[in-house]
């Protein structure tokens, strides 16, 4: 089964006005954000990564769909399976604590049990936060709105397949993919300013059509405006193919944000390194989603990001 289709599913369950029909990235309940992300070995991480990076992504990839939202950290509840390995389950807990610690998220609770051995490691977490005086929603879009990129995109993807290529690579694309850093500050100076605003998690035009498909729009994005960091282009140059990998890589923890054309975000006092780029708009006629370079259209790649699907189709009966 596919995501999008369980998630389809979900959606006769979930009927409260809180959930949002789960077309957002986050629940809003009583002026609180709630999020929930797992990540798993194999999927979301190497089983060569330092467990204390594992700790510190299951916390980053939860804060960044709070920063999303401009909400502000109030709380988070941790799903823990211990592996039996006791020396890595302690440094995935010094990563927990070390994320915890530098994004001013209290630990509220949780639920530990252990794995049988040998199984892949899967951990939970769910955060909560304050949601600020606006919460930007998917949907907000509205037509005429600029697009912005908060972050640099394809670092994540491309220090993954340089650990791919060699498990004891190191620099600042591993760091991404390892550590990514939730756009907190970022995410709440925003959101009174946006009309829709999300973090960018399974790539840039996969989540450019979720925010156009959800505000009834079409976005257009301009592959050249795609911010790139120096270390990115050092390693696959800034051409089309590597522009194209970085808008599709995913696990960037960016932000998308639609503003109003009459606003300009690049006058507000920003944490300083912040780079932020007009990358294109939202228009209410035309394909959902269209690419250009230069002056001329791009042809969609195949895919538009990351969309998990299981591999086994073996009936229930079969498993046990
Ligand atoms: N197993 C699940 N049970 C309930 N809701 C779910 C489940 N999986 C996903 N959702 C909801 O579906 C929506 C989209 O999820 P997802 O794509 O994971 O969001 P994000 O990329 O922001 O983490 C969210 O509202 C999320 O809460
Ligand atoms: C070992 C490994 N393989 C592949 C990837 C790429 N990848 C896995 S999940 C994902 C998208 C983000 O994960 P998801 O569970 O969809 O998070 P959410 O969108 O729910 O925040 C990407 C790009 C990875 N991070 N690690
Ligand atoms: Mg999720």
């Amino acid at each position: 089964m596919r995501e999008a289709q369980a998630i389809q599913r979900l959606r006769r369950i979930a009927t409260s006005p809180a959930a949002l029909g789960l077309k957002d990235d986050t629940a809003v309940l009583d002026g609180l954000v709630l999020t929930h992300d797992s990540i798993a070995e194999g999927v979301h991480f190497l089983s060569t990564d330092t467990a204390a990076s594992v700790g510190w992504k299951l916390v980053a990839v939860n804060l960044s769909d709070l920063a999303g939202k401009g909400a502000t950290p109030a709380g988070a509840l941790l799903s823990l399976a211990l592996s039996g390995d006791d020396a890595w389950d302690m440094s995935f807990l010094d990563g927990v604590e070390a994320a915890c610690e530098s994004y001013g998220l209290p630990l509220l609770g949780g639920d530990t049990i252990a794995l049988p051995p040998g199984a892949p490691r899967v951990f939970g977490l769910t955060a909560i936060g304050r949601a600020g005086e606006r919460v930007p929603l998917r949907s907000g879009g509205k037509a005429g709105d600029v697009l912005w990129a908060i972050g640099t995109l394809g670092d994540s993807a491309a220090g993954l397949e340089l650990l791919r290529l060699d498990p004891a690579s190191t620099g600042p694309l591993v760091d991404v993919y390892r550590r990514p850093v939730p756009l907190i500050a970022l995410g709440q100076a925003l959101a009174p300013l946006a009309n829709a605003m999300m973090d960018v998690s399974d790539g840039l035009l996969l989540d450019a059509m979720r925010m156009a498909e959800a505000s009834g729009l079409s976005a257009e994005i301009d592959i050249d405006a795609i911010p790139l960091s120096r270390a990115f282009i050092a390693e696959r140059s800034g051409d089309l193919t590597a522009r194209l990998f970085a808008a599709t890589g995913g696990d960037d923890y960016a932000l998308l944000a639609a503003i109003p054309a009459d606003i300009d975000p690049l006058r507000l006092s920003l944490p300083s390194g912040t780079t932020i780029a007009r990358i294109g708009c939202l228009v209410a006629e035309g394909p959902r989603l269209a690419l250009s370079s230069g002056e001329s259209p791009v042809p969609l790649p195949e895919h538009l990001g990351h969309e998990h699907r299981s591999n086994s189709s073996a009936p229930m009966a079969d498993r046990s």
